[in-house]
């Protein structure tokens, strides 16, 4: 599938850079343009693969490119006054090679959380081609203001897309990961997993999927709206060497491919989902398997599917391969659709309405606060003017 990927904010950028990476090392080429959408300036000296050309400063007039602190009204308000520069950007894009616009950022902060929102909905009202959002949930630990923030731009993402897929900061770091040395490779792994996806159906030299996932697949899976989670792992392959005269290495047992392939989807679905979820909510879903072709095999995708039909209980599940021969690794990708069933969600909606409510009762409290402070109580002590 080919995308116009729009990085809006500093995560946005960041994670748009890394699946440039990713494209960059895979064998496909599946993004058509890219744009870099910030009102901080820094963040878009930062951007390393993005072009120089193709990165938008918005809000200079009101916050100097010094970024929006965390307040993603602004956000909305700096992308809505400058509109005109990001559609200048966007009426660059060769949209006749686009099939999909994908809009990434993270949803705790101002710019991206405020932004993206806004141009998504102009996306949609410009072009016929679907636009998905990619929305990065906060830590829990980033405290109050940035779950309030994602829990508000979640509500109005959601709505302005075809599609949001969401990647819980948390969840990754509940897997044991650390957040420490920076989002490297937390958005390495965001990367692999959009990666595997868009580039299934773009591999351009031998050897071909047998079964191809393209562009229209991935379409009617993420068809009607609503929230995606994608799940991936490996099975790192324990393959011989190719010893001095470069041996054939030989073909692998079909009952363990098969096995390998199955048990790879499962741990993929059950254990490591950018957003966990309830399976059994899911609508659709689509599997891709990788890794070298002799490796790979059309009843291990084929018990894949079915298996997934039946903890999921959809009978719209997709599936098909993608070939690359010199992977280590068999990795299997899920992507489960309009799922409703998300516990996280509601306890972001939970903490951010606790915070709301918490902001209101201090700002209402707060003039007569201030006025017992700086008033001396008798009203013995004369101001200056
Ligand atoms: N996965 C990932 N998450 C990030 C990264 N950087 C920031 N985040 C998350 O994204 C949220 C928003 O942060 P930024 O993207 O820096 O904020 P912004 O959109 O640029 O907005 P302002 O800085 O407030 O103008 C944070 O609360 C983090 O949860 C990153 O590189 N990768």
């Amino acid at each position: 599938m080919k995308i116009a990927l729009l990085g809006v904010g500093q995560a946005g950028g960041k994670v748009a850079d890394a699946i440039l990476d990713y494209e960059a090392a895979s064998r496909a080429d599946f993004v058509t343009d890219t744009v870099a959408i910030n009102s901080a300036r820094a963040d878009l000296l930062g951007l390393e693969r993005i072009p120089v050309d193709r990165r938008v400063l918005i809000g200079q007039s009101r916050v100097k490119g010094h970024g929006c602190g965390a307040d993603n009204e602004l956000g909305v308000t700096v992308a809505e006054e400058d509109l005109d520069e990001v559609r200048g950007a966007i009426d660059d894009l060769p949209v006749h090679e686009v099939d999909a616009f994908l809009v990434v950022a993270g949803l705790g902060g101002g710019t991206g959380s405020g932004a993206a929102p806004v141009i998504a909905r102009e996306l949609s009202r410009l072009y016929t081609e679907p636009v998905y959002g990619l929305g990065i949930l906060p830590g829990s630990d980033e405290g109050g203001i940035y779950t309030l923030n994602a829990a508000r731009s979640f509500q109005t993402f959601v709505r302005e897309v075809d599609n949001l897929l969401v990647f819980d900061n948390d969840a990754w770091r509940r897997s044991g990961e650390s957040l420490r040395g920076g989002y490297a490779s937390i958005n390495e792994e965001i990367a692999r997993r959009l990666g595997v996806l868009l580039s299934a159906g773009e591999v351009s030299e031998p050897p071909f999927p047998e079964s191809v996932v393209d562009a229209s697949e991935i379409i009617n899976t993420l068809a009607g709206g609503g929230v995606t989670t994608i799940g991936y792992a490996n099975s790192q392959l324990d393959r011989p060497s190719r010893g001095l005269f470069g041996r054939r290495e030989p073909d692998p047992n079909e009952t363990d491919v098969v096995n390998r392939i199955t048990t790879t989807v499962r741990r993929a679905t059950l254990g490591n989902l950018t957003l966990p979820a309830n399976v059994e909510s899911t609508e659709r879903a689509l599997v891709v398997v990788s890794g070298p072709p002799q490796y790979l095999s059309r009843k291990g995708i084929e018990g894949s599917r079915r298996w997934l039909e039946e903890e999921t209980g959809t009978m719209e599940v997709r599936g098909g391969d993608y070939p690359i021969p010199k992977s280590d690794y068999v990795a299997g990708l899920v992507v489960l659709s309009g799922v409703t069933d998300v516990p996280r969600i509601k306890e972001l909606q939970q903490i951010g309405a606790e915070t709301q409510r918490n902001l209101k009762a201090r700002a209402e409290q707060r003039p007569e606060a201030l006025r017992d402070l700086v008033w001396d109580g008798d009203g013995e002590i004369d101001p200056l003017f």
